[in-house]
């Protein structure tokens, strides 16, 4: 039985529309305007004990009302959920010794009080036993590194440190499963690279399933071997993020530098008139980006060699970043790679 099950899940927030003008205020507080936002719109997805998966959006499409609703702090409108067996929102309590949760952007901890302090607290709230807290407490401040903060208000911490004090915090009880809302955001490299780490290593060694929403790429390809896309409250994708990798990133990079400005200039020209190419030319170096569906990689390569002998080459594909932003532009329909058979199919019409 799968650890999660979300089936056709919906969320509609109702919210009050504001109205303009000098009476607005006073007309919107006698008679409110009312407007449905949808923000899930029946989703369905199941997650196995153990996995890694990373819930990927563009702004405003769901991910945290998802989050919200797994974790029972918010209602389904419709549909269902449960979360080892419990439905989340009729037994928040229950639901939550299963579960740690952490938010990028809010904190369980005590802003005033050490950080040592909202750990006894969540020891009490959860009933964890004095020997599974020192041995958790002991083992966790250790790998992230945390010993010389615990007597620290929390609201004298860098936002790294606090961050590994709030997943600190979210694993205490031992859950099984562990959502992480924006886990790395505002952080520095070293910063993310700790967190990913630590993460890491606690999926692989306790077995700890996560759900991970981010907007960092370089999160999902060090922690998820699975990728859900949510897009406009539906799911787009549930694949590997390799699958997307190998059958979307069409686009390719050629950075060519030539010994002068004007041989850069000249070659821009002649590349700019092929089809799906596009260039960019600054002093010495010309950048040819095109996609590797509807130009072949060796016909550039060639023409730049034969023709205009680079000092240098170099090749980039597409950067999963730039490749994820896409796939929220265009939507998977979008894809070059769909595109192209479309017009294939056509041709053969
Ligand atoms: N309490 C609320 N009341 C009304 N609308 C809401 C509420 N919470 C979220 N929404 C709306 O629901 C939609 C989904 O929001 P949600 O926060 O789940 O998106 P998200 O994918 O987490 O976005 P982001 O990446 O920006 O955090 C948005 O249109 C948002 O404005």
């Amino acid at each position: 039985m799968p650890l999660i099950e979300v089936n056709q899940v919906r969320k509609v927030f109702e919210t009050t529309v504001r109205r303009k003008g000098r009476f607005g205020m006073l007309s919107s507080l006698i008679s409110p305007e009312k407007r449905e936002v949808v923000a899930v719109e029946g989703i369905s997805f199941s997650i196995e004990k153990g996995e890694s998966v990373a819930y990927l959006g563009p702004n405003g499409a769901g991910k945290s009302t998802t989050i919200k609703m797994l974790t029972g702090i918010l209602e389904p409108s419709g549909g269902s959920i449960l979360v080892a067996g419990i439905p989340p929102h009729k037994n928040r309590k229950l639901s939550s010794y299963q579960v740690g949760v952490v938010f990028g952007q809010r904190s369980q901890l005590l802003f005033d009080l050490p950080v040592k302090d909202s750990y006894d607290l969540l020891r009490y709230m959860y009933s964890i036993s004095w020997e599974n807290y020192n041995r958790n407490l002991q083992e966790f401040t250790e790998i992230l590194e945390v010993e010389h903060l615990l007597e620290r208000p929390v609201r004298t911490l860098s936002l790294g440190q606090r961050m590994r004090c709030e997943i600190l915090a979210a694993l205490l009880h031992d859950p099984d499963i562990l959502f992480l809302d924006e886990p790395t955001i505002g952080l520095d490299v070293v910063a993310k690279e700790r967190i990913r780490a630590f993460i890491e290593k606690i999926n692989r060694e306790k077995g700890v399933t996560l759900l991970l929403t981010t907007h960092d790429m370089n999160d999902i390809e060090r922690l998820c071997h699975r990728t859900m896309i949510i897009d406009k409250g539906q799911l787009i994708y549930d694949g590997s993020l390799q699958y997307i990798k190998d059958n979307f990133a069409t686009e390719r990079q050629i950075r060519a530098v030539f010994h002068e400005p004007y041989t850069a200039e000249a070659a821009a020209k002649v590349f700019a008139n092929k089809l799906g190419v596009s260039v960019q030319v600054e002093e010495l170096v010309l950048r040819i980006t095109y996609d590797q569906n509807l130009t072949d990689t060796s016909e550039l390569l060639k023409l730049l060699l034969d023709k205009y002998n680079p000092r240098d080459l170099t090749m980039q594909d597409e950067s999963v970043d730039a490749l994820i932003s896409r796939i929220y532009r265009e939507g998977l329909e979008g894809s070059p790679k769909k595109q192209r058979q479309l017009t294939l199919e056509g041709a053969v019409n």
